[in-house]
């Protein structure tokens, strides 16, 4: 009788204690040996590990394809209790190495969840740790920098798994974007990908057509561009400038990515024979080869910006935004052309977060306007380029000198 009463809470609770997780490691290229269980899938990924600061999600943050070759360590203390709903998807699937959380909730509760988190991971076998000292994890990599790490549930010798993590190239020099971008240009349609068909005609109320070159887009920002009445086509990031041109395109969005904005060469000198053309908008990688093609370079932060909360200040209002930052690169300001605005910039740590060439219709910012999660103050930087494309569409822009 008593058994029957029991809530579904209790008998969810003794579950919990009745799952037999696997044991897994994490071991740092410095040697530090951190401990939990795999609350999904198992094996072993190698990755630079990073930590994200932000309280929710972590949905958004599993399906983002700039944490390709990261492994994500969450500094919230409770993930997964909120599981899994169609509508939050950044992608179709995860391209993040491998997910590591203080304590795993596989109960969710949300009229929207549709699956728990370690259903989906499962169904994109990928590994997700639970039980390991995130504070502790974080706080290491704040003070020694984002390191190569190895995940495992196939545990041996550390010194072994230490030999494979210093043998993994780390994010420097990787050109990641090619592993995420698509293979062939799509249309995006009321929140789903269709065939790019140049026939088609727009939608009604959508005269401006943007091109987004995928690096690894995120689709709050293609959602974005639908919602200010863009039509909105995405090509791959190999694409040529004949080619992107072809789509007659009245604005140039360069997308978000994964890896370092110095290994990728041929989408700067694309993006640098575009310049003038068209409008141009980019977001964090975006941002970063933009900042390349007028002349500038790029470098590696300690340990990056990975949250919802990160202040940044319009220079020219001196309004501060708080917002959605995912990078571990950024835009050396000393390096871009005098004549370029810095719009931008980070109140933390003082990094340039923005620049503008007004004269070749370009803006770029390094955080993300489409938040994803995140505050939605930076959401003025679509209604910024579409009031730019509105204004040159039919005009021709100057040439670089
Ligand atoms: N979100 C992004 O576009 C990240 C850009 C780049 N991969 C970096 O880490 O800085």
């Amino acid at each position: 009788m008593r058994n029957s009463r029991r809530s579904n809470n209790e008998e969810q609770h003794d579950m919990t204690l009745l799952r037999k997780q696997k044991p897994a490691l994490l071991v740092l290229e410095d040697g530090c040996v951190f401990r939990g269980e795999a609350f999904a899938g198992e094996g072993e990924v190698l990755g630079e590990v990073v930590f994200n600061t932000g309280m929710t999600g972590y949905q958004e943050v599993l399906t983002d394809p700039s944490y390709k070759g990261q492994i994500v360590a969450m500094t919230y203390p409770l993930i997964g209790n909120y599981g899994i709903n169609p509508e939050d998807m950044e992608a179709a699937g995860i391209s993040l190495e491998g997910f590591i959380v203080r304590e795993y909730s596989d109960f969710p509760s949300n009229w929207r969840s549709r699956q728990s988190l370690k259903t989906f991971m499962e169904s994109q076998g990928k590994l997700g740790v639970e039980g390991l000292d995130c504070r502790a994890l974080t706080r290491r990599l704040r003070v020694s920098g984002a390191m190569r790490g190895i995940l495992t549930t196939e545990i041996q010798d550390v010194e072994i798994l230490l030999q494979r993590v210093r043998a993994y190239p780390g994010l420097v020099g990787q050109d990641l974007v090619r592993t995420v971008t698509c293979q062939e240009p799509y249309r995006w349609v009321r929140g789903s990908v269709q065939p790019a068909d140049r026939d088609r005609r727009p939608e009604e109320g959508k005269n401006l057509r943007v091109v987004v070159l995928d690096c690894g887009v995120k689709y709050n920002i293609l959602r974005c561009l639908e919602a200010e009445g863009c039509e909105v086509i995405v090509v791959p990031a190999c694409s040529s400038d004949e080619q992107i041109l072809s789509w007659s395109p009245d604005g140039l969005l360069l997308s978000n990515g994964p890896g370092d904005p110095a290994a990728l060469p041929y989408i700067v000198a694309t993006v640098r024979q575009l310049l003038g053309k068209v409008p141009i908008f980019g977001i964090c990688l975006g941002h970063q080869i933009l900042g390349q093609a007028v002349g500038g370079r790029t470098e590696k932060l300690k340990f990056g910006h990975h949250g919802i909360n990160q202040p940044v200040k319009h220079r020219l209002s001196g309004r501060v935004e708080i917002t959605s930052q995912n990078h571990g690169f950024v835009v050396v300001p000393e390096s871009l052309p005098a004549d370029l605005e810095k719009t931008h910039d980070n109140l933390n740590d003082g990094t340039s977060e923005g620049i503008a060439y007004p004269s070749l219709g370009a803006f770029s910012v390094q955080y993300h306007p489409e938040a994803a999660p995140g505050p939605q103050d930076a959401s003025y930087l679509f209604k910024q380029f579409v009031k730019l494309i509105t204004s040159e569409k039919g005009n021709k822009l100057r040439t670089p000198s």
